[in-house]
């Protein structure tokens, strides 16, 4: 992205990649059994759509057919520099910055995913199933395994966690996803949800922050089709 500002990363043909059950205590609240994610003790990857970007002033859309959509916030690690097989000693030197993530989620649709084995490319990759904040420079953050991240509900605290308590660190998942897929400038890693994720429905206010660095607000909506243009 080399003369072009990062706040225009979810304007860019930017991947998301997202990583899951980073967090014991989100672990615990979805039952899942062991705290690694994956049999092997690696780290869960899956993908977004660029079309499940949406920035503030946007709604976020109920899929069609959803009953149980749920709010994840989470610290997204902006990607500054192309990353290919990046050792983790290394991996910090590709960060650009960071974004304050929903990782919106249609839970009925990926627990029938999960019975069936089928992947979950629909439940999290809907159209705004991705909603950001604005960009934060790296430099604007010391530590970003020392970041309070919270999300509230009309008003009310449903999420308040840390990223202190992340499983796998920044450097350790920048390492691991470069050794299969190559990271460009403007990509997106979501790196996992904290505890208390929880329903929303039409009309609801999402907000959410890391820290006092960054906070969204976004409306809960249905798709609105464009109005059409009289030839
Ligand atoms: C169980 C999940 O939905 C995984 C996920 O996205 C996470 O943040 O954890
Ligand atoms: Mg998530």
């Amino acid at each position: 992205m080399s003369g072009r500002s990062f706040e225009k990363f979810a304007e860019l043909a930017s991947k998301i990649i997202a990583v899951g059950k980073n967090y014991a205590d989100h672990i615990k609240e979805m039952g899942y059994a062991a705290t690694s994610a994956t049999k092997k003790g690696e780290p869960l990857i899956f993908m977004k759509p660029t079309s499940a970007f949406v920035k503030e002033g946007s709604k976020i859309e109920i899929p069609p057919g959803c009953a149980n959509l749920h709010h994840e916030v989470e610290l997204g690690v902006v990607i500054g520099r192309l990353a290919k097989k990046v050792r983790e000693e290394e991996a910090m030197q590709y960060v650009a910055g960071y974004t304050v993530a929903l990782d919106m989620t249609d839970r009925d649709l990926q627990a029938t995913a999960k019975k069936n084995g089928t992947p979950w490319t629909i439940p999290k990759g809907f159209d705004t199933s991705c909603p950001v904040g604005s960009f934060i420079p790296k430099k604007a953050v010391p530590d970003p395994h020392a970041l309070r991240i919270w999300c509230k509900v009309n008003g009310e605290t449903r999420q308040d966690g840390t990223t202190s308590d992340m499983i796998f660190s920044i450097p350790f998942l920048i390492s691991y996803i470069t050794n299969y897929i190559t990271l460009y400038p403007g990509d997106v890693v979501l790196t996992g949800t904290p505890a208390g994720v929880s329903g929303v429905k039409e009309g609801d206010v999402i907000e959410a922050g890391i820290g006092d660095l960054s906070k969204v607000r976004f409306e809960v909506g249905t798709y609105e089709a464009p109005a059409q243009e009289n030839n």
